[in-house]
């Protein structure tokens, strides 16, 4: 069974969590403690010397980067799933999605909300317009659609959703995208596992995010 280094409030491990349930592999968990710089201990630098969570250990590999790591899932485990399509094009839509998680709308919260929540940053009025744009760009991708890559819920989906969800506990109102809130709500009753993937992680989040901002 893979070994999964993780903390539960970390979208990206979120979205790795989410990921194996749909995709039916267990993993064996094991809790990073981030706030004592456990990751930073010689033993965890020889796994991942980018000292990120999540990170993956599967038979001798070992890989991080959330969106590798569910693609890599998907890609031993899921064979034949609608959650990672063989045909090139519809995988190609699913591999955008991801990207554009990971480089525009993820990115662009981090730079948010990130130096807000670790380092008492007032809000910065222009870096919120930023997610404003990508929460629109999501919005149009999801015109007509029923989920992110069209009619199936893919990794895309739980990749976003991961995103999507740590918003909640912030001031970006992404309901008032008609397009993403319908896709939220379809996503949450339709991700198999949501509640324990997504939802406990998330009330992690938000106790971190309490927690930090009263400092
Ligand atoms: N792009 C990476 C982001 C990983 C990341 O930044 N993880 C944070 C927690 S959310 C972390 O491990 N921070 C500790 C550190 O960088 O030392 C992914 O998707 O896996």
């Amino acid at each position: 069974m893979p070994d999964l280094y993780y903390v539960p409030g970390s979208a990206p491990c979120r979205a790795v969590l989410l990921a194996a349930k749909a995709l039916n592999v267990n993993l064996n968990l094991k809790l990073v403690d981030l706030h004592h710089g456990e990751q930073l201990k010689p033993e965890y630098l020889k796994l991942n010397p980018q000292h990120t969570v999540p990170t993956l250990v599967d038979d001798g590999l070992s890989l991080w980067e959330s969106r590798a790591i569910i693609t890599y899932l998907a890609n031993k485990y899921g064979k034949g799933s609608t959650l990672y399509p063989e045909e090139p094009r519809a995988r190609a839509l699913v591999d955008q999605r991801l990207y554009f998680d990971i480089g525009t709308l993820y990115q662009r919260f981090a730079d948010y909300f990130y130096p807000q929540l670790f380092g008492g940053a007032p809000a910065d009025q222009g870096k919120l317009q930023k997610i404003e744009e990508a929460l629109k760009f999501l919005d149009t991708f999801l015109e007509g659609q029923k989920y992110v890559a069209g009619p199936n819920l893919t990794l895309a989906d739980l990749s976003l959703i991961a995103t999507v969800s740590s918003f909640e506990v912030t001031d970006v109102d992404f309901k008032k995208y008609s397009n993403v809130k319908r896709w939220y709500e379809t996503v949450k009753s339709t991700a198999p596992g949501y509640q324990e993937a997504n939802e406990k992680g998330l009330e992690a989040f938000k106790g971190l995010v309490n927690s930090m901002m009263k400092k």
